[in-house]
């Protein structure tokens, strides 16, 4: 089923939740809707189930406008973060019992079998005997999601669903998630603050923001194109360094003298420098360059730089080991910026020592600086 909205306002009281939006998700799409808190996901989701009636604007499913459609024949099946289960009935009956409605009745065995599998992969076959009220929340939430998946529909429409597993359930969880065939055949809209689980299933991601939708893409777009800094800052941790400067007369970019200016270039010694990217933006304009940590690398003393790549002189301030990583925080004049490095390159690193930092012209981004009133836009470049 392919689902679109659009135009969609939805206001409770004086809350704009949602404030024109346009989404669409094209049939047996796993589509990720990625944002901040009370940024209009769930009344999202609420509007394609026919919960909520938008103020104007249209849903449609399968291209049919379903203003007027109960949420009963809309042949989408959601699952809510507060997950409504029956507490006294067993999990085994919770999970069968929307095979049990009319629409959905299927014989006893193949409901039985359907359940069974479901429970296999959801790793809730050892609970399906116990009151749902005496599981714990991240068991609840497996039933809940059991619940939803378990019954045929056209749409899954999934709020937060792994938001109550621990990291290590969440992270196999996610995995055993898209290989459901259930899943894997059927659109789903899937609701998340966390950008990790958004990269991990969206074939593709929308951002939202304050009840619109910011980007929309694969993880590659939303990855190398972000929209602006707020998209760029989403995704990624450590966060991607954004260090400010203007454009140059030939489109490139200037640091900010923030206090000794941290760039040089090639075999020339530290000082301001000029990147040559070819930003399409007027000369002065102020920018930000963005660089993610995994794209910083520590240049091997003695290997020098092989002239093209712009260099970053500065010292450790700190570093954290991340697993077989090391997160290091270097000091560039007035700026810290974060790397992540083979644990082996960067092991022998304390606090003060210099260091000096490459990085590819192609993984330079760039943005207009961020304003009060908006976060800086994405600028082309000719370098990516
Ligand atoms: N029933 C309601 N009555 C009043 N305001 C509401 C109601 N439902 C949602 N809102 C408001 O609408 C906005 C969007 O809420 P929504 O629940 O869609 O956000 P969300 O992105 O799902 O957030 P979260 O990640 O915290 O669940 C919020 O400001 C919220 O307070």
């Amino acid at each position: 089923m392919s689902i679109a909205l659009r135009g969609v306002r939805k206001t409770y009281g004086r809350t704009t939740a949602l404030d024109g939006l346009e989404l669409e998700v094209h049939e047996g799409e796993f589509f990720c809707l990625l944002g901040p808190s009370g940024a209009g996901k769930t009344t999202t989701l609420k509007t394609v189930a026919g919960l909520e009636q938008p103020d104007s604007g249209t849903v449609e499913l399968d291209g049919t406008d379903m203003t007027g459609v109960e949420p009963y024949d809309r042949g989408v099946a959601m699952c809510f973060e507060s997950y409504a289960l029956y507490p006294h009935r067993s999990a085994y009956d919770n999970l069968a019992s929307p095979l049990r409605s009319p629409r959905h009745r299927l014989p006893a065995a193949e409901a039985r079998d359907r359940i069974g599998a479901i429970a296999e992969l959801l790793g809730i076959s050892g609970l399906l005997d116990r009151p749902v009220g005496q599981l714990s929340n991240g068991q609840r939430q497996r039933i809940a999601l059991g619940r939803v998946l378990v019954r045929p529909a056209r749409a899954f429409l999934l709020d937060e669903p792994l938001s109550h597993l621990d990291a290590k359930l969440r992270q196999s969880m996610r995995a055993e998630l898209k290989a459901i065939g259930a899943v894997q055949h059927t659109t789903t809209l899937y609701v998340t603050h966390d950008s990790v689980e958004a990269l991990a299933l969206g074939d593709r991601i929308g951002v939202i923001r304050d009840g619109r939708i910011v980007q929309t893409g694969t993880r590659e777009e939303i990855w190398y194109r972000p929209y602006d800094t707020e998209v760029a800052r989403a995704f990624g941790r450590p966060r991607i360094n954004l260090l400010p400067g203007t454009i140059t007369e030939g489109g490139g970019f200037r640091s900010a003298d923030g206090g000794g200016a941290p760039w040089s270039r090639g075999a020339k010694t530290s000082g301001e420098v000029e990147l040559p990217l070819g930003a399409e933006a007027s000369p002065g304009t102020d920018v930000l360059v963005g660089v993610r940590p995994r794209d910083l690398a520590l240049e091997r003393e003695g290997h020098g730089t092989d002239g093209r790549r712009p260099v970053l002189t500065g010292t450790v301030y700190v570093t954290e080991v991340l697993g077989r990583a090391v997160e290091v925080t270097v000091r560039l004049g007035g700026q810290h910026v974060s790397l992540v490095a083979p644990r082996a390159e960067a092991t022998h690193l304390r606090p003060d020592d210099p260091v000096r930092l490459t990085v590819r012209p192609e993984n330079l981004l760039l943005f207009e600086a961020d304003r009060p009133e908006r976060p800086g836009r994405r600028i082309e470049t000719s370098t990516r």
